[in-house]
């Protein structure tokens, strides 16, 4: 029999306004370990405010983040934050810096030997199948080469939980796509949760759970996953 797995997050009730404007409006959502979930719902749905809730970033008015062991997420120090979850952003990548070195760089960061740190990159770019990134310097990439950059960065830490606000929003539909399938695998691959934000339903459906946003309030998902459809 499978041994039941705490949530990651657990997160219940958060309401959030902006000066008067409600944001969320009552959201409840479990995270489980190495879950991918989408966020899905309009511009102005509340997906960014809802992952700065869940990520610790943004302090609710009401309702809370809990942890699998029931601490607050926003009790948390900012290091074991860090250790926790990781915020997906390929404007961090240095451009003066190989792929390679910009997945190596978070390891250095923590104290890992540069050498050690640097086996660790090209070894985890090998399993993603994105060694051609290796050496190359970044300002050289495309955006969505550099997307996939930031995902093994991102996994390079071990995280228990990746967020990703909208990681294609600029690209065109079909790199978007890929990247986002990267994403996933990637995440799963690393046994990381990721919640994924994005305007783009056909984009959601890569992760196994859609939550739809709309107005602040989750409504039924209009899309199943395709992880769903292969049962
Ligand atoms: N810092 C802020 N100050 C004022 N209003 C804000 C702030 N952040 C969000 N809002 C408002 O809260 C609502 C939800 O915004 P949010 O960015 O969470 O939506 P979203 O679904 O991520 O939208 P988008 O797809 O455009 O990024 C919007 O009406 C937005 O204008």
């Amino acid at each position: 029999m499978p041994i039941p797995m705490s949530p990651v997050l657990r997160a219940h009730g958060l309401r959030k306004s902006f000066q008067g404007a409600v944001a969320l409006d009552g959201v409840s959502l479990t995270v489980k370990p190495g879950e991918a979930v989408a966020v899905c719902g309009p511009a102005g749905a509340g997906k960014s405010t809802l992952l700065r809730c869940l990520a610790g970033d943004l302090r609710p008015d009401r309702g809370r983040v809990l942890l699998a062991d029931g601490r607050p997420v926003d009790g948390l120090d900012v290091v074991t934050r860090r250790r926790l979850r990781v915020v997906l952003r390929h404007d961090e990548i240095d451009p003066r810096r190989t792929g390679a070195d910009n997945v190596a760089l978070p390891l250095v960061r923590g104290g890992v030997r540069p050498d050690t740190a640097r086996q660790a990159a090209l070894a985890l770019l090998g399993a993603l199948g994105l060694s051609g990134l290796s050496g190359r310097w970044t300002w050289q990439l495309s955006e969505a080469e550099a997307q996939a950059v930031a995902i093994a960065r991102a996994l390079v830490v071990n995280p228990s939980v990746v967020f990703a606000d909208e990681p294609t929003a600029t690209m065109a539909p079909a790199a978007g796509h890929a990247v986002t399938e990267l994403l996933v695998r990637a995440t799963t691959r690393a046994g990381a949760a990721l919640v994924l934000a994005t305007r783009d339903a056909q984009a959601a459906r890569w992760c196994r759970r859609i939550v739809d946003l709309h107005k602040g309030r989750i409504i039924e998902p209009t899309l199943p996953s395709f992880a769903a459809l292969a049962g």
